[in-house]
């Protein structure tokens, strides 16, 4: 069979496992399942286009193989006869549309065109004909394979069937060394600069393979196969706005200030401290705090710092805690090779999700480390899956982690950072927006506690919105007051009648 011969004879090991793993799972599938209760949902994109000639392969390898080729080509070519199923758009580009019916009566398959949405589609679908599984082309990094495995029941409120998904791991580079090395056809929008193809209102070909800057006509693209950088790969498709349950969409309103955008509300982060070095009394913890000013600094505000054991249940349960009431959920710590390491794999239970191989972090990795660096099962390699961007600026050597709304800070002092937050604020789509600032107050006095407990009580009844932060540096010494907010106004109105409620020269400013 000619795609199990291409790979076997290719001198690429990596894409022999993956194909290997992929067949794996297909033949897992058609051997639970009966054939006419199998579907394969093709679209003529990329990745689908990959899965037909694994499922063609995989269905080969399965039955007896002097049955199902015996030496006559087209039979041999059409040897997968399995039921095909094609949502219909009138948004669809056309070359999709005519790539899908072509290669559909080219191997054979038993195309079912579907005219209505995905979800009403499969409910038609199942009343007609009993579907157990659907083969789907779900990579990691689509924005649905989140929490999805090679094997995942359909999501509750969809009809009741099986998602096969074999080519979840499989990276943008292993899908073009599959198609290269087996030399398949596939649709010509991707020789024309798209690299991830949704619908005519939001794709266009991807800019990171323009030729118009050096090497080649204007206005023309270099066919996809070229991008360097998978990550890449939806950057030709328009973003959606973030769902509304979305917490940072308390975030998205922005002002314009002199250049930097500020956003005009506030945003809470919470920190999360991994270390058992400080639980044990062996070391201080620095960089919580150290964090916490440079959020305020930015407009933030900070609801909680916690120190944590290194251990996974504790780090999972805090990050689960915190996730979902703070906007931004930063970790220290635990990050590495060690037994000890625990933070990536207590985020990736947090969100319910396991760790899986990153391969654009890999070779970060085996660029920073060297020779030491082993393996394409390193570890220090294996990311939450599906719910991990890597952050990368070029003055880090290795990126930074973000999970959601989680973001794994690898500095371990203030120099380190100085450095991370320096960046992580450069970063062309930052994570984190710069919010209006907060303005404060800050005093001292020799007045006892006694003595203003009871106006400051007064005052947080009629200002509420304003933070009141007292705290001394020794029981006989002075107290230390400060008044804090984003709004002036309100801010100077408050400071005016807690000093009305005192003799002159009670209180003297700290700069
Ligand atoms: C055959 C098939 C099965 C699907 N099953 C589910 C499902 O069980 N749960 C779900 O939330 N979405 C399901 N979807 C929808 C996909 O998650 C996703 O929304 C769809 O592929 C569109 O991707 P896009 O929004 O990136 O274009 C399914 C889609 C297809 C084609
Ligand atoms: N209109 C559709 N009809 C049938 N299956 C679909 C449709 N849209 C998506 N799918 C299924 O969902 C999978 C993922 O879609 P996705 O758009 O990410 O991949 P693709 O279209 O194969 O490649 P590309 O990422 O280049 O667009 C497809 O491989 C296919 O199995
Ligand atoms: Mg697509």
């Amino acid at each position: 069979m000619e795609i199990d011969r291409a790979i076997r004879e290719s001198a690429d090991r990596r894409l022999q496992t993956k194909y290997r793993n992929a067949v794996y799972v297909i033949q897992r599938a058609f051997a639970l399942y009966p054939f006419k209760e199998v579907a394969f949902s093709f679209n003529g994109g990329k990745d689908s286009t990959v899965l037909l000639h694994l499922l063609r392969a995989g269905y080969y390898l399965h039955q007896d193989n002097t049955e199902s080729c015996k030496g006559d080509e087209l039979s041999c070519i059409q040897n997968c006869p399995i039921r095909t199923i094609y949502f219909e758009s009138p948004c669809a580009f056309p070359e999709i549309d005519s790539f899908t019916f072509d290669t559909a009566s080219m191997y054979g398959l038993q195309l079912e065109r579907i005219q209505s949405d995905f979800k009403s589609g499969l409910e038609e679908l199942m009343k007609e004909k009993p579907t157990k599984a659907i083969f789907i082309g779900t990579r990691i990094g689509d924005p649905n394979a989140i929490g999805q495995e090679q094997f995942s029941p359909s999501s509750t409120g969809w009809p009741p069937f099986m998602r096969v998904n074999p080519i979840l791991d499989w990276s943008y580079r292993d899908v073009w060394s599959f198609i290269l090395t087996c030399k398949v056809k596939y649709c010509s929008l991707y020789d024309q600069g798209y690299t991830s193809i949704g619908s005519i209102y939001d794709t266009v070909p991807n800019a990171l393979l323009s030729m118009s800057d050096s090497s080649g006509p204007k206005g023309s693209f270099k066919p996809a196969y070229m991008l360097l950088d998978g990550r890449l790969e939806r950057a030709g498709r328009t973003k959606r706005s973030a769902s509304k349950t979305d917490k940072k969409t308390d975030c998205v309103a922005t002002l314009d200030n002199g250049g930097v955008s500020v956003d005009a509300g506030t945003c809470t982060a919470s920190i999360i401290v991994i270390g058992d070095e400080i639980l044990f009394g062996t070391a201080e913890e620095k960089l919580g705090s150290a964090l916490c000013k440079k959020l305020h600094g930015i407009g933030w505000q900070v609801s909680h710092i916690s120190v944590v054991p290194n251990e996974i249940d504790s780090v999972a349960e805090e990050v689960e805690l915190r996730k979902s009431t703070t906007d931004m959920v930063f970790i220290f710590g635990a990050l590495g090779p060690l037994p000890s390491d625990v933070s990536l794999a207590g985020v990736a239970k947090a969100f319910g999700v396991r760790l899986a191989p990153d391969e654009e972090f890999e070779e970060y990795l085996r660029k920073f480390i060297g020779n030491d660096y082993t393996g394409d099962r390193n570890e220090m390699a294996l990311l939450p899956e599906g719910i991990t961007e890597l952050l990368h600026h070029e003055t880090l050597p290795v990126p930074l982690i973000k999970c959601k709304n989680v973001i794994v800070m690898a500095a371990t002092n203030g120099d380190e950072l100085e450095t991370q937050w320096s960046c992580l604020l450069d970063l062309p789509e930052t994570p984190i927006s710069v919010k209006a600032p907060f303005f404060s107050l800050h005093l001292t006095t020799l007045l006892s506690d006694v003595e203003t407990a009871k106006v400051l009580s007064k005052l947080s009844i009629e200002f509420p919105d304003i933070h009141k932060v007292c705290h001394r540096n020794s029981r006989n010494g002075s107290l230390m007051i400060s008044f804090i907010a984003k709004d002036k106004g309100r801010l100077d109105a408050a400071t005016e009648r807690f000093f009305n409620s005192f003799p002159e020269g009670s209180f003297s400013k700290v700069v």
